[in-house]
């Protein structure tokens, strides 16, 4: 066992008495040590529960004759986080995250690992650290919030955000603001809709790291909690049969987390994320094969915000496994891969048949032919860009208009809510990328004033910068390469004409070639906007949005 290396032998004496002086008898210090890596913290309402999960964690893996112990991973609260300078502090934790697990694993010789995330940045930091370290390793997350209610109708953390544009608009009153408020986020768990944390929690499903209803089944059910037990008890089946992370993450693997994402309309930042989980794996996710799968994968759900459907009932539904089964029908997926539950795909996903088509769409009969994600390219992003595809209404899927061009969020924030921009603009928001920002802040406060405000079917947003899983509309993030280090993006000019074709994977701005030289031969790098502390390394170390944004030494 590698924790021998702390509890065997005369050398290791001084260690055990270490393990005495935490209170553990020697039939504890004998058995497989598994780490439990905790992201309970008391300002993230998806993460205030997480207590009760460790806890049963913890029963699962001594019920199945293991020791386990917990150690912390932070975590940020993106909605809190979101709209000032602490999102500039959001996307950079899961480098954090994955480093710090790897410090804590490697330096107490743990044998194992159960994941405990919920929200944004902690699974694919801790997706991350099980690639890279490579021992036996489950996860179970903390489970999605219920939906709120508001006037007898189900809703979510994306309509309160667009309640604030549609005030700015003179849509909403004072006081249904204030019903919002008080009600859209009735529970622990994280937000109701197919947002990130719950994006990333299924695709951890469907990549076969958590068991099945680890992305679905609602954070205050009971069900959480024997969830949590059952993964507590099968890490240790996965320790005796020496499956590690990569005999899980496989090529084909992360195709079927791609194919999944595509069916259940995730997040964005999807996007982001499983290039940079692969990457730890030794595997190089193109954007292009995002593309390939986007285009011959259905999307099957639309849960908020791009509907009025959420995690509790795609849980009731039969969650993501009914909606892999429905994949395998076309035989979309990898069936015969090896997953946590020691089963194949094919094994596990048996009899999941889909509860409710109004939640999961048959795949004869879904709501478009291709995923919920696309990828763009063309001289506005010569490197891609993505935009969710199923959250935009169709009058915007061709769109041609003048950019409307802001060097920072706040500068276009002020812009929509102070009525400068109008139908057909295509708002232009860059140096917010990876580099630039630096944080690559995620922007729900402008898609959602341009939602709130009645400007969704006209109103186009293109950004270095990222989403929320919340943003609806033609938002088009992760424009790479990004301004700070001189893509094209950067050579925009105020009133250039952009033209979207979402269908085509196209978007481009009207420039000729002789334009664009001079544009770019009087471009001037922007200082950095932080120069101390963590912000300052990451934007030194920090890889493009089409790459995932990972770390990389002297790499651009
Ligand atoms: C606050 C949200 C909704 O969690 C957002 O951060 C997301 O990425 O989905
Ligand atoms: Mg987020």
């Amino acid at each position: 066992m590698r924790s021998d290396s702390v509890t065997k032998g005369m050398q290791q004496a001084p260690h055990r008495s270490l393990f005495n002086a935490l209170g553990m008898t020697q039939e504890e210090m004998n058995r497989p040590l598994v780490g439990i890596v905790s992201s309970y913290n008391e300002i993230v309402p998806g993460h205030m529960n997480l207590d009760k999960i460790v806890d049963a964690v913890k029963l699962g893996v001594a019920m199945a004759g293991g020791t386990p112990i917990v150690f912390p991973a932070i975590a940020v609260c993106d909605g809190i986080a979101m709209g000032h300078q602490g999102m500039k502090y959001s996307l950079v934790t899961r480098e954090l995250i994955a480093d710090s697990t790897e410090a804590m694993t490697m330096a107490h010789a743990f044998d194992a690992l159960v994941m405990i995330p919920n929200c944004d940045k902690n699974v694919p930091g801790l997706l991350m650290a099980a690639a890279r370290l490579n021992i036996p390793t489950i996860f179970v997350s903390g489970g999605p919030m219920l939906a709120g209610r508001v006037k007898g109708e189900k809703t979510s953390l994306s309509s309160m955000f667009e309640a604030v544009g549609a005030y700015a608009a003179g849509n909403m009153s004072l006081e249904e603001v204030q019903e919002y408020e008080r009600k859209v986020c009735p529970t622990c768990g994280s937000c109701s809709g197919m947002y990130t944390a719950n994006s990333m929690n299924c695709l951890t499903e469907a990549l076969g790291m958590g068991l099945r209803g680890n992305g679905t089944i609602p954070a205050v059910y009971s069900a959480r909690i024997q969830l949590a037990k059952q993964a507590g008890m099968q890490i240790m089946e996965l320790l005796k049969k020496d499956i590690k992370p990569r005999d899980i993450m496989t090529k084909e693997a992360f195709m079927n987390a791609l194919t999944v994402d595509m069916a259940l309309g995730c997040s964005t930042n999807s996007m982001l994320h499983l290039p940079a989980i692969a990457h730890e794996a030794g595997i190089e996710l193109e954007m292009d094969v995002a593309n390939a799968i986007s285009a011959k994968t259905p999307n099957l759900c639309h849960l908020a915000p791009a509907g009025h459907t959420y995690m509790e009932d795609l849980d009731e539904a039969g969650g993501v496994y009914a909606v892999m089964n429905e994949l395998d029908k076309k035989g979309l997926l990898k069936i015969d891969i090896i997953t946590c539950t020691g089963k194949t795909v094919a094994e596990n996903i048996k009899g999941c048949i889909n509860k409710d088509p109004e939640v999961i769409r048959p795949i004869e009969n879904s709501y478009s032919e291709t995923g919920g994600i696309a990828v763009l390219k063309g001289n506005l992003a010569p490197d891609s860009c993505v935009v969710k595809r199923s959250a935009v209404v169709p009058e915007m899927m061709k769109h041609q208009g003048p950019a409307r061009v802001f060097d920072c969020e706040e500068d276009a924030i002020e812009a929509i809510k102070g009525g400068k921009i109008v139908a057909g603009d295509v708002v232009v928001i860059r140096y917010e990328g990876p580099k630039g920002g630096p944080g690559m802040r995620e922007m729900l406060n402008p898609t959602s004033a341009i939602a709130g405000m009645g400007l969704g079917s006209s109103v186009a947003l293109v950004t270095d910068g990222r989403f929320s899983g919340a943003s609806r509309g033609a938002s088009i993030g992760h424009v790479s390469p990004e301004a700070a280090v001189g893509g094209n993006i950067a050579l925009v000019e105020e009133g250039d004409m952009i033209q979207i074709d979402i269908m085509a994977n196209t978007i481009s701005f009207d420039i000729t070639e002789e334009e664009l030289a001079k544009r770019r031969a009087n471009w001037v790098p922007r200082q950095p906007r932080i120069t101390t502390g963590y912000l300052e390394r990451y934007a030194s170390l920090v890889t493009s949005g089409n790459r995932g944004a990972v770390l990389e030494v002297n790499k651009k």
